[in-house]
């Protein structure tokens, strides 16, 4: 029997499957007297929602080690939805049994003039004039202050009903954390060969799972701590642990990868080169994260397994993409953060910015806005390109 409708999400690909989904079945399991589905709205495929109604909202996880394969099937979806449809998004966020909406929908979601705040911003309008009573926003992106940047986007979005929305509306920040390449028909093929079944909707994830939300629900809430979510005040630290050293390495290893032709992070990492540059990055990166040197060693001595497991294909090309929105929390802002602390920028840090614009100017661009800001800094002096990415770089949420 499904559980019932008591959370929305918006953004339905491989990670809301591999994280938010994965969590809230196990906290089902946990907890049978607690139990909350999701209805979960794609972003703007159909496929996906029309995939996923098939299987009655289950699919199958491939939880992919360095040894071998285990599957699972997650059964938390309740409903898979269109994101075109926005007479069902309006009429789920105003029903008073739904209590959290957890998004995902990339960094470029956030940005002025897209399409996911106006549509939040619509249904807590629509939530608010019924009286349907309080929810929390649960952004699970990779950004800095993610919930406070969502609130920020939602807000502006609702224009002159902004006040109404932000009295029903709790924004919590978390730091999400799950490897989750998009997965190919190889990935489904294996599915078809242990289980004996097809699921074009399996997605694949290391087995290494994070989730560090703050304490600031509007109402009840899946007992997710009780399958290892940390529930804090403030996830500050680890949202600069997990953004600083995991992506920012990321985005290093896509672009310095790329321009050496590999194709995932795996292969990236096993070379001496780029591995002894992403180490000399993590050191200067690691300078003003706030936690103690202990638990960065051991977060970063996983971290090194994590990225070698030869058998997970994050392709290069798939985190490279959308780059100009992920260069800013992942290194611009730590840089700001090091400058304003009196440091000087670190060589290794620099390097790596000097090699993502060398791989944005010099590859095919994967993407409208990075192409954009390709052919920016295609004008400005080579030696000068680095200095013009910082200057031109405004933190989020700064006037
Ligand atoms: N995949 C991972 O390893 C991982 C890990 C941590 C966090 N995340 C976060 O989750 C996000 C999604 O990752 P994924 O692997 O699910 O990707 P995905 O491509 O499988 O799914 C992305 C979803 O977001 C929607 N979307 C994307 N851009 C949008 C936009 N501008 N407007 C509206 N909808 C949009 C898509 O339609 C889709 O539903 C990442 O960008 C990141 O912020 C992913
Ligand atoms: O998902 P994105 O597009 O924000 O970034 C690509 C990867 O760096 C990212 O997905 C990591 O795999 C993830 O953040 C690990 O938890």
């Amino acid at each position: 029997m499904h559980p019932p409708a008591r959370l929305a999400h918006l953004g339905l690909g491989a990670f809301h499957r591999s994280h938010q989904a994965w969590f809230t079945h196990h906290a089902n399991s946990s907890c049978p007297e607690d139990q909350w589905g999701f209805v979960s709205f794609t972003g703007r495929s159909v496929r996906t929602a029309d995939q996923l109604t098939k299987a009655d909202g289950v699919f199958t996880l491939i939880e992919r080690s360095a040894d071998g394969d285990r599957l699972e099937r997650i059964e938390s979806i309740v409903r898979a939805e269109r994101g075109d449809d926005f007479h069902t998004w309006c009429s789920t966020l105003a029903n008073p049994e739904i209590k959290v909406l957890t998004v995902t929908v990339t960094e470029s979601g956030y940005a002025e003039g897209a399409i996911p705040p106006d549509r939040i911003a619509g249904a807590l309008i629509a939530r608010a004039a019924v009286n349907a009573g309080p929810i929390s926003i649960v952004s699970c992106d990779n950004l800095n202050g993610n919930g406070a940047a969502l609130r920020r986007a939602v807000l502006r979005a609702a224009g002159d009903q902004a006040k109404e929305v932000d009295k029903i509306a709790s924004f919590v920040d978390t730091v999400v954390d799950r490897i989750t390449p998009a997965a190919t028909a190889e990935d489904i093929r294996c599915v078809r060969e242990l289980s004996g079944f097809d699921d074009p909707s399996a997605v694949v994830a290391e087995p290494f799972a994070e989730w560090v939300l703050t304490d600031n629900f509007a109402d009840a809430r899946p007992a997710w701590e009780a399958v290892g979510a940390r529930v804090v005040e403030d996830v500050t630290p680890y949202e600069q642990r997990k953004l600083w050293l995991l992506n920012a390495g990321h985005t290093f290893l896509a672009a310095a990868g790329r321009l050496r032709r590999y194709e995932t992070i795996a292969e990236a990492y096993a070379d001496p080169d780029l591995n002894a540059e992403v180490e000399a990055l993590w050191a200067e990166q690691r300078r003003s994260i706030r936690l103690d040197d202990a638990e960065i060693n051991d977060w970063l001595a996983a971290l090194r397994v994590r990225l070698a497991n030869p058998r997970i294909a994050h392709r290069l090309e798939q985190i490279a993409q959308g780059s100009s929105a992920k260069i800013a929390p992942r290194l611009l802002t730590v840089l700001r953060h090091q400058t304003e602390a009196g440091m000087t920028a670190g060589e290794a840090q620099l390097s790596a910015l000097d090699t993502w614009v060398r791989s944005i100017v010099e590859l095919e661009p994967l993407d409208q806005p990075t192409a954009g800001l390709a052919r920016d800094l295609e004008t400005v002096a080579r030696r000068d390109r680095v200095t013009a990415l910082i200057e031109q770089f405004t933190p989020a949420g700064a006037s």
